[in-house]
């Protein structure tokens, strides 16, 4: 896996993104998800989805951690962890994985959910030939 995440730190990810989704304002959908982004320095910051009534304005968790890490300063993205507490793990919609590849096209990506299964992929497998800051250097 990208970076060698270590279990110590995945397993602190998870626990701090299935705390997140506690926090998760979702009125509309009930569909509560919490995020932890791991920074470069090991930072790790949380994250919920907040919705709204126009609906179009709702954020996902994951943007939400993320915005928040480069808030705190981190501009590289080792690995994000999105948790649901569902049977199942839900991976990350379009838009998040786009905005994950800004700061991390190398970051792993971990979905985590209340059953036994975990999904591991690195973004490049979820996001292949992506759009990048690249894209625009010529
Ligand atoms: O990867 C995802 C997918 C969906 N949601 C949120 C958005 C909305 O609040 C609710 C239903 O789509 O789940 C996330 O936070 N992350």
């Amino acid at each position: 896996m990208p970076d060698g995440l270590d279990d110590v730190t995945l397993q602190r990810m998870i626990a701090l993104a299935r705390q997140a989704s506690g926090s998760a304002y979702c009125p509309y959908s009930g569909f509560a998800v919490g995020s932890a982004v791991l920074g470069e320095g090991g930072e790790i910051v949380a994250g919920c989805n907040v919705e709204n009534a126009s609906h179009g304005l709702t954020t996902c968790a994951e943007r939400v951690a993320v915005f928040g890490a480069v808030a705190r300063g981190v501009r590289s993205i080792r690995a994000v962890v999105v948790f649901t507490p569902t049977p199942s793990p839900t991976a990350p919609c379009g838009a998040c994985r786009q905005v994950v590849y800004e700061f991390g096209p190398g970051a792993e990506i971990i979905c985590a959910c209340d059953g036994p299964d975990l999904i591991r992929r690195p973004l490049s497998e979820l996001l292949p030939d992506a759009f990048g800051p690249s894209d625009l250097a010529g």
